[in-house]
């Protein structure tokens, strides 16, 4: 598989005074007031541009961020310039564009250790079709390329691929290579017992991702909204809940696989059920086999949550994806917070845990233990693509090890 090569690296490349090309992922959520709400892909570039200060080179810093069409003032990159500057305790200077005159000149008067932030480089419709003039223009200001923006890494922009063509070295950054050891590296060799956890709302989206995994893992626990489109495929009533019908052969034909594989396969013996979907909803815990007509689950159940924990507790990996209930209404967070709690507890006795991007990354912040395990990716959408065995983009355009 080409994304589990290994990629080159920044190593010991004589930096200084270089111009380094640095693809970030900084698409923060910010508020009305523009605030950021939470910077941990702020965070998570930090390293590898201090590295790069650190060794005199200038970087000049690109991302994008939401989705502008055009130029959109509320999706400038000016807002997170106090807090970039903070982490890194210097002077960030803004650019006003991504490309052109004025970018070159900034670009040119740029001090070693010093950075410059582009400006939103989606607000250019060539970023997203990746065009290579304006890869081109983009790489003109720069000698070499880092890009460790893996939560883009599975689109083929300009500024995670075409760049690469005009800028060599192109190497992995520091949280690229950590989010690859993980997703990539230890899951592909794991320490077995090896689990996976998956979960979310429908069985459609992560199709690919528990097809894969049946192939590696001891135990695969399923848990969420999906968990309804099995039950039915069972023959069990559902009530109202959450079932995709054109999935049912689908999730008969992944119960066969798990068992021709050898794999463990849980999935929850209750549930909590509601009246409806709303925080406020009546709720009571049902036996999975007896999901009451008019209702709908939105939770495991304690049974379940204790059958989870003993599996988990033989386990040397585990990788989880996707929410075990509405975690989103405190009443049908029960399920989610326990396991949270228990990779949290796991990775203190060892245990590799590895959080594989998207809602359970919400989650495990929620619950106050995001710093508590192995790995938290960084990448919703793209940690889905390469657990489920796609290449990467962003990945396969960067130099071999
Ligand atoms: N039983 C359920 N019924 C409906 N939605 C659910 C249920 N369990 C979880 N969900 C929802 O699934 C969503 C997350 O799904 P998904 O996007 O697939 O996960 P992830 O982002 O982790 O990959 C959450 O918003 C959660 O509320
Ligand atoms: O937030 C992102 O994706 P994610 O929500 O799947 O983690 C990335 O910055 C990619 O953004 P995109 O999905 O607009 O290309």
């Amino acid at each position: 598989m080409a994304t589990k090569r290994s990629v080159g690296t920044l190593g010991e490349a004589d930096l200084k005074g270089k111009k380094v090309f640095v693809r970030a992922d900084l698409n923060v959520p910010l508020d009305d007031a523009q605030k950021i709400t939470d910077d941990t892909r702020i965070r998570a570039s930090i390293p590898t541009i201090k590295y790069l200060l650190e060794k005199g080179a200038k970087v000049i810093l690109a991302s994008h961020l939401g989705r502008p069409k055009g130029v959109t003032p509320k999706f400038s990159l000016k807002p997170l310039v106090p807090r970039l500057s903070e982490l890194l305790g210097l002077e960030v200077v803004m650019a006003p564009d991504c490309i052109g005159e004025e970018v070159e000149k900034l670009a040119a008067a740029l001090p070693d250790g010093g950075v410059l932030l582009l400006e939103n480089v989606r607000f250019y419709k060539e970023e997203e079709k990746n065009d290579p003039e304006f890869a081109k223009k983009l790489a003109s200001v720069a000698d070499l390329y880092v890009n460790d923006a893996f939560g883009t890494a599975h689109r083929a922009h300009a500024s995670t691929e075409g760049v690469t063509k005009f800028l060599r070295p192109s190497v992995a950054g520091f949280l690229m290579q950590k989010e690859l050891d993980y997703l990539v590296g230890a899951v592909a060799n794991p320490k077995k017992p090896f689990a996976a956890i998956v979960g979310g709302s429908k069985v459609s989206s992560k199709i690919g991702v528990i097809e894969s995994l049946l192939a590696k893992v001891d135990i695969l626990i399923l848990g969420g909204g999906m968990i309804f489109t099995f039950y039915k495929a069972q023959g069990l009533p559902v009530g109202k809940s959450l079932v995709e019908e054109d999935k049912l052969e689908l999730a008969t034909s992944l119960i066969e696989t798990a068992k021709s594989k050898g794999v463990k396969l849980l999935l929850p013996t209750d549930v909590v059920v509601a009246d409806k979907f709303a925080a406020d909803a009546e709720s009571k815990i049902v036996p999975a086999t007896a999901i009451p007509d008019g209702w709908m689950g939105l939770d495991v159940g304690p049974d379940s949550i204790k059958t989870f924990a003993e599996a988990l507790d033989t386990t040397k990996t585990v990788i989880w994806n996707g929410p075990m209930g509405v975690f989103e209404f405190e009443k049908f967070a029960a399920g989610t917070d326990a396991i949270a709690k228990q990779l949290a507890e796991l990775t203190g006795k060892g245990v590799t845990t590895i959080i594989g991007g998207g809602d359970s990354v919400a989650a495990v912040e929620k619950a106050g233990l995001a710093d508590k395990m192995s790995h938290i990716s960084t990448g919703g959408g793209a940690s889905l693509e390469l657990l489920e065995g796609k290449p990467l983009p962003g990945v396969l355009a960067l130099d071999e090890a």
